[in-house]
């Protein structure tokens, strides 16, 4: 798969503050990457090293297989964002702002204002002022001016920040849309990964300015996967038992031992149906990780990390 967006030993020092520690990440076409961190760990200084809105103190940033430096700008054209609160001017209308950023950036194409609108669901606004709108409509305004260049790629820096569940919903069809039906590559970041769990296909995690770990939502789920261990001293009773009961996905892992995948058993009524079936049981548990225990777990292992090579 070709490789839209790669930052590859990035660092960028503040005077008082390493913001980003010889940072990698690799973004591939047709990505919704999902970059995940707390407050202060580094995502928008990333974002903005990415844009080139800042210098990187070292290390090199690769957009769609060319370096970007000052001689390769033009490739940033086939970026939209929205990087901390979007650009939009409060005392004009949506379709006054889309209008005049059509006029400021050179687009020409027919309807390009109205079309943009449209995709994010803010036609009937009128003649309401910006300053008026909600955070919701706000953020969508914004995501309507970052793509109207019909950009490759979108990086977007906590967008739904602040929104309501059903808002946040809402956002996140529009970039679900955008990027099946116009094969647009997302970066999208947030500090809360269960906002970002259901969107996207690829994640990293950064803390403190470094990438602590890039996976994809396959080796997520399979590593945060919730199933019940079965203990048993008659592993042939118990895969029969299971058979019988229809429980389609299980996995012996050791001769007395076997998970159980399947999110609809309760574990007293699987216990019971095992009992009833004459399985002997010497223990069963419920096992896995919810998300934020697994990005709690992921910080604390950089952490000592951190200390054992203080
Ligand atoms: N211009 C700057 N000068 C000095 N330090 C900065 C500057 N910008 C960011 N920092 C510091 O760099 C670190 C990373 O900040 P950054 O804003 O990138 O984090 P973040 O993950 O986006 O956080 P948040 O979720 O709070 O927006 C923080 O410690 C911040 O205080």
């Amino acid at each position: 798969m070709d490789v839209v967006l790669e930052a590859r030993n990035v660092t960028k020092q503040y005077p008082q503050q390493l913001a980003l520690d010889n940072l990698n990440l690799t973004v591939h076409q047709g990505d919704i990457y999902g970059l995940v961190g707390r407050n202060g760990a580094g995502k928008t200084t990333l974002l903005k090293t990415l844009l080139q809105l800042i210098a990187p103190t070292a290390g090199t940033v690769t957009l769609f297989g060319e370096p970007v430096d000052q001689a390769h700008i033009a490739m940033l054209r086939r970026v939209g964002s929205i990087i901390e609160t979007p650009s939009a001017f409060g005392e004009l209308t949506a379709l006054e702002n889309m209008r005049y950023f059509c006029l400021a950036q050179g687009i020409v194409t027919p309807h390009a204002a109205e079309d943009s609108l449209q995709f994010v669901g803010l036609t009937g606004t009128g003649k309401k002022k910006v300053k008026n709108f909600s955070l919701g409509m706000k953020q969508k305004l914004g995501l309507a001016l970052a793509i109207l260049k019909k950009p490759d790629l979108l990086l977007l820096d906590e967008p739904i920040n602040g929104l309501d569940p059903i808002a946040i919903a809402d956002f996140r069809q529009l970039l679900l849309k955008l990027n099946r039906e116009q094969n647009t590559t997302i970066l999208i970041s947030s500090h809360i990964l269960d906002e970002l769990f259901h969107l996207a296909t690829r994640f990293g995690f950064i803390d403190q300015g470094r990438m602590v770990r890039e996976l994809t939502k396959d080796e997520f789920v399979a590593e945060t996967a919730q199933y019940i261990r079965i203990e048993t001293s008659d592993m042939p009773a118990l895969t029969r038992a299971l058979t019988n009961a229809q429980v389609a996905h299980f996995k012996v892992v050791a001769s007395k031992e076997l998970h159980v995948f399947d999110e609809k058993r309760s574990i007293s009524a699987l216990n019971q149906a095992l009992v009833s079936a004459g399985v002997p049981v010497t223990g069963i548990s419920q096992e896995g990780q919810n998300l934020e225990d697994y990005f709690k777990m992921l910080l604390s292992d950089t952490h000592q990390e951190v200390r054992q090579n203080a």
